[in-house]
This record gives structure tokens, C-alpha cells and sequence, in this order.
């Protein structure tokens, strides 16, 4: 397929720092951080003006999941704004919490890893063909899956050293290219809970079910970095490509999954050997370069309409050449692991001391806290060490304008909906106005930014709005 559309879901990480007494759980800082969503939509699960689902589960890691986009640049944007978003929920509680006498920090991290030592996700979501036949799809694509953590991790300190037992080294602690490698554990399955496989394969496509399928990837590790997102997705997306368009491609096809993405997330080197279904092994380098020697010949002969295709294609191979050499110099701007392992590396260097250091552990931490004045990544951004993809003004405005496909009609519906004050409901692929049956629509296509049946709704909507305007967000 030419066309894709890519989405993602992003859990934080919460905590609550209070300046003195005043100590919340993450359940409760969580509450407070969602009190404008509820006062705003009376729910904490609503849909926004850009399209995308701001959500608070039972427990505690808000979920940001964005609107459908049809470009990598636009999931970058959309990505970012959800970012933005939470962190001005957070700079709205902390002030709420301030009048209410506990002073103290609102801390979101876009991270993987609590520090009780429980995971949570950042869920990839791909349209595909109906036509592709998913059990070789999941073939082929799971050593990709896999191995493609040397080049989009986003890397973890352990300071008690590798967890798996063979490689348990307890002195000096370590490093790690994946955050979520340790927490899954078998290639594919429907329960997202329980087994930990990388790939979900609950059959909800949010679009027309005879055309499309909708993949949904629950291995990898969320990106601070604009341009590690964007290889992550870009990467993908070719290799997709090609499992649909029937390349032959070599049979890597591995013995334990689940295995081999620990092995690989704590070997640096990338040549330690993971043991394939049919008896032979391979390292990870190995693995990564024959995707991407196919994915360049594949490209080669049948071109990509995306723009962002060879910047993708440069990055990988230097981000695999990186690991080769065992010098990062030529991608710490650009790669999540390498960013934070480089800061890491001059602490480690100032301290004396080791991934062992639970200061060290700290920074790895302070790294994803998602506050632009606080948080690490920021810090090196505004240092020049960390590339930005997109302009911070295209990221605002991403915050409260859908990209254009499917979500653009929801955004508009949402927005004149409130402006008319009128109790609606909504989701990916349906637009109702509660009591209203002729206000309401179902949009199968996820491509289509236009319905001209929805936008007479808008329409509708608006004229009968009184003219104050509504607030697009929860109030920031
Ligand atoms: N047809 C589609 N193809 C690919 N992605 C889609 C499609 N429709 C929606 N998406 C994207 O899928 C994601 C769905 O997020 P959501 O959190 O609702 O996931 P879910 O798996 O349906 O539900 P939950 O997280 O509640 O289990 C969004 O990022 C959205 O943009
Ligand atoms: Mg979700």
C-alpha cells in the first residue's frame, strides 16, 4: 500500500514531587491532572479539536493517542503536540495544588519503565490492506520488529547490570538500547495484559473491515527525539510495504522472540548471535542490514511518495554503521539512545563513577520528563543536541488543528458540537450528536478530510452556536 495511515498511542509516566508534605499517589496526581479534560468534556476519555483521544484509564498513565495521520511529518507534529498538551495540564495542577497549600512539581515522562519497575507502552498503529495475509505479514515483519530497537530505542540504565541471568554482570551496571524489550515476551498475540506479545493482534480496524486492517505494535519505546519517532515510523512503514507487496525476503523467521529482543537490547555490540527458527543464528547488525538492503532496492525500483524517505533511509545505516563502529558520534543527535547515552557518558565521566550510580538512573529518568524547562531532552534540544524535526510553532498548532484526513472532519464535528452546546459522541469512526440522529455519521474512510454530509452537520452546528467562542482545549 502507498498510502498509510499511522497513529500513535503514548502512555506517561506520573509523579508528583511535593515541596514539603502533601504527597499524592500517581492514581490521585493523575485525577488532578485530568480535572479541565472532565470539566471540559465531562469525561476523562474525550476526543479534542485536533483529532486526537486524550484518555485516563483505571490506574495511572494518562494516555495521548493521536489523530490518524496520513504523513510522517505529521505524526511527528501530532506526537509533539500531545506532549505539549500534558505539559500544560501539568503547569494547571501544579497551580491547583499550589491554592490548595501543596507547592510542588507535576512531573510527566514520556518513558516506558516506573520506578517500581512496571511497563507501559507507546502503541504504533498502521493501516494495512485487507489483502495482505496477516499471519506472514507477522512473519516477516517480527525479526524486523525485533532487531530495529539498535536504531529507535530509547535507551535504559540498569544499575544492577543486565537483567537476563546468562549475562548478569553486577558490578558497574548498564546500559540498554530498549526500555521495553525486558517486558515482552512472544511475537503476537490479542491480549495486550497478560502474554506481552510485540504485536496485538485484536482485529479492530477503525475503518471499512472488508478494505483495511489496522496493525497495532506494542513493542516499541517512546521517542523523546522528533527524528528517532520518525525513523521509527518511516522504517516501518517500508518494511510493511514491502511484506504487501510480496518482496521476497529472506526467511529470518526467530526461534524465540521473546528471547532475542532482550539479547539484543543488552548487547551493544550488536553481534551477539540470536538463534533463528530453522537452526541457523544471526546477529542483530546482521539482521537490521538485511532489511535495509532490501527496503533500499525496494525503494529504488518503486520510488516513495514520501518526502521524508531518504532523510529515514540515511539515518538508519548510519545509526547501524554507529553500533558497528562502537562510535555514536555520527548519530547523538539524532537517536534516542545515543542522545541520552551521551549525556550520560559525560556525567559518568565529571562523577567518576557508573551505571551503577543511582544519580545516573536519575538522569536517565529526567531525560523524558516532557516539561520543555526541566526536562533533559529539552535541555540538549536548546543546546543543539538534540535535532528537531519541526518547528515548535508547527507543534502548537498541531495542538489544536487535526491533520488532514478523517480526523479534520472529527475535529471540525467536536469543536461545533461544543460551540453549540450539544452532547455528542464520538469516536474514531463515528460522529453523533445525542438525541440528534440526523447530526450523526459514520466515517469508514480514514483517508477522506471531507464529507460533505458532516460538514453540513458543521455547519448546522454552528449557526445555531451562540457566538461566544468555545475553547478548543481542555483550558490552558
Ligand atoms: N484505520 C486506522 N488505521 C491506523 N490507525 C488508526 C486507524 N484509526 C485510528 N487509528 C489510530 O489508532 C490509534 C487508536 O488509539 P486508541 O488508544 O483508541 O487505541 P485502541 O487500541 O483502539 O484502544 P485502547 O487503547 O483503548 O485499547 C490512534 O492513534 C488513531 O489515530
Ligand atoms: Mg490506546
Amino acid at each position: 500500500m502507498q498510502r498509510r495511515i499511522f497513529g500513535i498511542e503514548t502512555e506517561f509516566g506520573i509523579r508528583f514531587a511535593p515541596r514539603g508534605l502533601g504527597q499524592l499517589s500517581p492514581e490521585e496526581a493523575a485525577r488532578v491532572l485530568f480535572r479541565p479534560v472532565v470539566a471540559w468534556g465531562r469525561s476523562s476519555n474525550v476526543f479534542l479539536n485536533n483529532g486526537a483521544r486524550l484518555y485516563l484509564d483505571v490506574g495511572s498513565h494518562p494516555e495521548y493517542a493521536t489523530a490518524e495521520c496520513a504523513s510522517l511529518t505529521d505524526l511527528v507534529r501530532q506526537d509533539k503536540a500531545g506532549e505539549r498538551l500534558f505539559e500544560d495540564l501539568a503547569e494547571q495542577a501544579e497551580d491547583h495544588l499550589a491554592l490548595r497549600g501543596t507547592e510542588g512539581r507535576m512531573h510527566l515522562f514520556k518513558n516506558n519503565v516506573d520506578s517500581a519497575g512496571h511497563s507501559f507502552g507507546s502503541h504504533e498503529n498502521y493501516l494495512l490492506s485487507r489483502r495482505a495475509e496477516f499471519s506472514r505479514l507477522v512473519r516477516f515483519l517480527v525479526p524486523f520488529l525485533v532487531s530495529r530497537q539498535l536504531v529507535v530505542g530509547a535507551g535504559r540504565v540498569h544499575p544492577a547490570g543486565c537483567p537476563t541471568a546468562e549475562a548478569m554482570t553486577l558490578e558497574g551496571g548498564s546500559y540498554s538500547f530498549s526500555q521495553r524489550a525486558d517486558y515482552v515476551w512472544e511475537a503476537a498475540s490479542a491480549a495486550t495484559t497478560r502474554s506481552r506479545p510485540l504485536i496485538n493482534t485484536r482485529d479492530e480496524p477503525h475503518a471499512d473491515a472488508s478494505q483495511y486492517r489496522r496493525l497495532h505494535v506494542i513493542v516499541g519505546d517512546s521517542n523523546m527525539s522528533e527524528t528517532t519517532l520518525l525513523a521509527r515510523a518511516g522504517m516501518t512503514d517500508v518494511v510493511l510495504r514491502m511484506i504487501e507487496d510480496r518482496v521476497r525476503l529472506p526467511d529470518l523467521e526467530l526461534k524465540n522472540p521473546g528471547m532475542a529482543l532482550r539479547a539484543i537490547s543488552h548487547d551493544s555490540s550488536g553481534r551477539g548471535a540470536v538463534e533463528l527458527a530453522d537452526g541457523r543464528s544471526i546477529g542483530a547488525l546482521d539482521l537490521q542490514r538485511e532489511f535495509l538492503a532490501s527496503a533500499r532496492a525496494h525503494l529504488e525500483k518503486e520510488g516513495s511518495p514520501r518526502p521524508e524517505m531518504p532523510y529515514v533511509m540515511d539515518l538508519w545505516e548510519r545509526t547501524l554503521d554507529a553500533v558497528e563502529s562502537g562510535d555514536a558520534s555520527g548519530i547523538d543527535t539524532e537517536i534516542d539512545w545515543a542522545i541520552k547515552k551521551k549525556l550520560l557518558d559525560g556525567a559518568i565521566a565529571r562523577g567518576r563513577t557508573d551505571f551503577s550510580d543511582p544519580k545516573i538512573a536519575q538522569l536517565d529518568l529526567a531525560y523524558h520528563d516532557i516539561n520543555q524547562h526541566r526536562g533533559l531532552f529539552y535541555l540538549l534540544q536548546r543546546k543543539g543536541r538534540a535535532r528537531q524535526w519541526v518547528q515548535e510553532s508547527e507543534i502548537r498548532t498541531a495542538t489544536e488543528q487535526a491533520p488532514p484526513t478523517r480526523a479534520a472532519l472529527r475535529g471540525g464535528f467536536v469543536d461545533a458540537a461544543r460551540r453549540a452546546g450539544l452532547d455528542h459522541t464520538v469516536d474514531w469512526v463515528h460522529l453523533k450528536v445525542n438525541q440528534h440522529p440526523g447530526l450523526s455519521h459514520t466515517c469508514q474512510d480514514p483517508f477522506a478530510a471531507q464529507d460533505p454530509a458532516v460538514e453540513e452537520s458543521i455547519r448546522q452546528m454552528l449557526a445555531s452556536a451562540p457566538s461566544v467562542p468555545g475553547s478548543a482545549m481542555p483550558p490552558v
